[in-house]
């Protein structure tokens, strides 16, 4: 095993202490021991990091895991590496597997087969209600003490406004947010795809903006009259973007965060009935595409998370109304931000990163997320400037399905380090105990 990782020459990119420097960092025996110009020791790996960026291991709160239940989509064993693959040493897992996540056992089990079989930290979410059925309030307080960082029905709207009401102030108990999926059922009924102009073209049924909007607004209200600490998941539309930034000034606790697929893919994607562009909720118009980036650059949205979502072919196939909902996007979600807000001065290195690693951990209360001396070392090393053909064939994720396949990326993640141990090295998933393969 390595006790001393030397990181040389990197530019040290750290939101969480206004960081960023070239300088070198020193790993030993798994912590994040003196980052320093030009340190000078014996190592027992030394990465020339020159050109690189040297970043805090990045912290997805949003992702599907598949275990259990639906282990031909993703295990958690696949799951991890893709997401080390992808730079991510933290990962918060929603809880729509069966059984759903809404018992201290089920976060026990998740945990346990994390330390296990996990490449990166694994941290569940559990359910807002029992079942996931929108009936009865889950148990918060024992999902909490058996290591849930948060409460979220994912894959559905809380319906019923009083129960959601009643989880905003029970969480509140708990000091946990509650990450709404905001879906309007009747509104969205059985649409595919944004409706707009390329829905009508295609001739598909559509979701409107509404089937968001009408759930934000809802738990908008909720979250300023009971003070609960509502989080809005996977934000799509200018009127989402536009009511939480109003909710903001009007010092309402609520954060949000959005997705890769979301800044830089349309609806126009959806042409040739491509079902790797299925998601939900749906790529939508331009114009909200745009809104999206203006709230991702003042701040409105704090946070981009992949709602990695991995499926099957056979979930997926080639009828669209059929094909199951998802992105895996684990392998994608930064070099999508590299690409598309970074290298296009929307944000700066360090306010893209800050969405991808102390803001997200912040939210969940999780100790990740920063490069700080005596914190344990979950860094990734990336180059900014590499650039790339996706191919999902190449996936480590079990989940091909994503829309990027084909296309040209700009950046690339060399080296993810968990707890001081690689678990990608020269971008190839790390094997044995972590450093059998450099
Ligand atoms: N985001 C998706 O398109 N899919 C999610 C669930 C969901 O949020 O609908 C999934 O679990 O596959």
């Amino acid at each position: 095993m390595i006790l001393r990782i030397l990181v040389k020459g990197g530019r040290i990119i750290d939101p969480s202490s206004h960081t960023d420097r070239v300088s070198d960092l020193l790993i030993e025996e798994g912590f994040i021991k003196v980052i320093d110009d030009n340190i000078e020791c014996d190592a027992d790996s030394v990465i020339d990091a020159g050109g690189l960026w040297i970043v805090p291991g990045l912290v997805d709160m949003h992702c599907h895991l598949r275990e259990p239940g639906y282990e031909s989509k993703e295990t958690i064993y696949t799951g991890t590496r893709s997401a080390a693959a992808g730079g991510f040493t933290s990962v918060a897992c929603m809880p729509n597997t069966q059984p759903p996540i809404d018992s201290k056992l089920m976060v026990e089990y998740i945990r346990l087969k994390a330390e296990k079989e996990a490449a990166v930290k694994v941290y569940p979410i559990g359910c807002i209600t029992k079942g996931r059925e929108g009936k009865e309030l889950a148990p918060f307080g024992m999902l909490k003490e058996a290591g849930a960082v948060a409460l979220s029905d994912d894959g559905d709207s809380v319906a019923n406004s009083r129960i959601m009401r009643l989880a905003l102030q029970y969480a509140l108990s708990f000091d946990m947010p509650i990450i709404a999926h905001c879906e309007d059922k009747g509104l969205a009924a059985d649409g595919v795809i944004n409706d707009g102009a390329v829905a009508t073209r295609l001739g598909l049924k559509g979701i409107p903006a509404a089937a968001e909007e009408v759930i934000v607004a809802r738990d908008i209200v909720l979250a300023a009259s009971t003070g609960g600490r509502l989080h809005i998941a996977h934000v799509s539309t200018a009127g989402s973007v536009e009511m939480i930034r109003q909710a903001k000034r009007l010092g309402i606790n609520v954060t949000c965060e959005t997705c890769p697929h979301y800044f830089s893919l349309s609806d126009e994607m959806a042409e040739g009935y491509n079902t790797a562009a299925k998601v939900n909720p749906p790529l939508r118009s331009p114009s909200d595409v745009e809104a999206i980036i203006s709230g991702l650059k003042d701040g409105t949205i704090d946070v981009i998370a992949t709602d990695h979502a991995p499926h099957d072919l056979s979930s997926k196939g080639d009828d669209i109304y059929n094909a199951a909902f998802g992105i895996s996007g684990f392998e994608t979600a930064l070099s999508v931000g590299i690409t598309y807000l970074v290298d296009t001065d929307i944000l700066e290195p360090m306010q893209f990163i800050a969405k991808m690693t102390h803001v997200p951990a912040d939210i969940l209360g999780i100790n990740a997320g920063q490069l700080s001396i005596g914190l344990p070392a979950d860094v990734a090393i990336v180059d900014p400037y590499a650039e790339y053909t996706v191919d999902t064939g190449k996936f480590i994720s079990n989940g091909k399905n994503s829309p990027y396949d084909g296309m040209r990326l700009k950046g690339r993640v060399l080296y993810t380090i968990v707890n001081g141990r690689y678990a990608l090295y020269g971008g190839q998933i790390a094997k044995g105990d972590g450093n059998d393969n450099r």
